[in-house]
């Protein structure tokens, strides 16, 4: 199948949709193209969830459109390209392992092997375990298997390490840089922003079915003025909490940190009233800082 004129393997332009009276995307437009991983971000209820039905056709926009690779997402040459792995994943509690990846890939012309399929989601010594009595985060591991094994161009992975523990993340997030390295192009979602952070070429926030930021992490972090603070000081927080230049203080032990915009402000004033500050340190705003501002303003 072709690419799109545009060359974006998945698009939204002016989608909109509601359930009910609830607005859950006002008017989206986003792209993303081949070898480009794409965080979409947002607190509950943002509307991450429904963007992701609608460009996979599971849902249809009110208004606007979804394109997959060019084509409208009904189309079944459109969606076999695509890898998916939603929230829930329904899938047959008896069967093995390995009995569900050879059934997922016999849905497509060119799939991956079992053996390539189990060793990028880890799941060696696991294919003749039945699905129903994995852990919950093996189950996770065996639906990202049945997303890749079609070798999809366009991948969706929706909050796809929730309850996994460190290895397994790990594991997941070395296989999805291989995939966008080999020129797949990938939607995720994740509350999780140090993995966003970590994987993303771009992140788009979304709040309340808007998008209010949109670029890569560093263009999002740049969004913010803030800074952090750290310091051993003997001043007490609730003192420094008060200077007008001062977001949040909090101690713990003989530490304080700080959040402020004005962080230069905020330094000569902790030096001129303890002489005896030590291990000072200025960082400036995470991308978590930076989501929490962006969203708390959109709201
Ligand atoms: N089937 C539905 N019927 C009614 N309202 C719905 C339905 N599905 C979603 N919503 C509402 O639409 C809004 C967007 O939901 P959506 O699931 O897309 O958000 P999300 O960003 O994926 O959230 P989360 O991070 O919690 O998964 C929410 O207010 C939600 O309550």
């Amino acid at each position: 199948m072709q690419q799109a004129e545009s060359g974006a393997a998945v698009e939204w332009r002016g989608v909109r949709k509601r359930y009910g009276g609830t607005v859950a995307l006002d008017g989206i437009d986003l792209e993303v193209r081949r070898g480009e991983l794409l965080a979409l971000l947002g607190p509950n209820g943002a509307g991450k969830s429904t963007a992701i039905a609608i460009a996979l056709g599971l849902l249809p926009a009110d208004a606007g459109e979804a394109r997959l690779c060019g084509r409208p997402p009904a189309e079944l040459d459109a969606r076999r390209a695509c890898g998916v792995m939603l929230q829930s994943a329904g899938l047959p509690d008896s069967l093995k392992v390995r009995e569900l990846l050879e059934l997922t890939c016999s849905y497509y012309a060119a799939p991956r092997t079992i053996a390539g399929c189990a060793g990028l989601a880890g799941l060696d010594g696991l294919l003749d375990r039945r699905y129903g009595r994995l852990s919950g985060g093996e189950q996770r591991r065996v639906q990202f298997a049945l997303a890749i094994c079609g070798n999809p161009r366009l991948l969706f992975l929706d909050e796809p390490t929730t309850g996994l523990d460190l290895d397994a993340r790990g594991l997941l997030w070395r296989a999805i840089r291989a995939m966008v390295e080999a020129g797949c192009a990938v939607v995720m979602t994740t509350h999780y922003l140090e993995e966003a952070e970590a994987l993303a070429d771009r992140v788009a926030v979304l709040a309340r079915g808007r998008i209010v930021a949109c670029g890569s992490v560093q263009q999002v972090r740049a969004r913010v003025s803030q800074r952090r603070i750290r310091c051993v000081s003997v001043l007490d927080a609730a003192r420094v909490g008060a200077w007008p230049e001062v977001r949040s203080v909090c101690r713990d032990g003989d530490r304080i940190e700080i959040v402020t915009d004005q962080a230069e402000v905020v330094v000569r004033q902790l030096l001129f009233e303890d002489s005896g500050l030590s291990q000072l340190e200025v960082q400036r705003a995470g991308l978590a800082d930076a989501f929490v501002e962006i969203t708390r303003e959109a709201a």
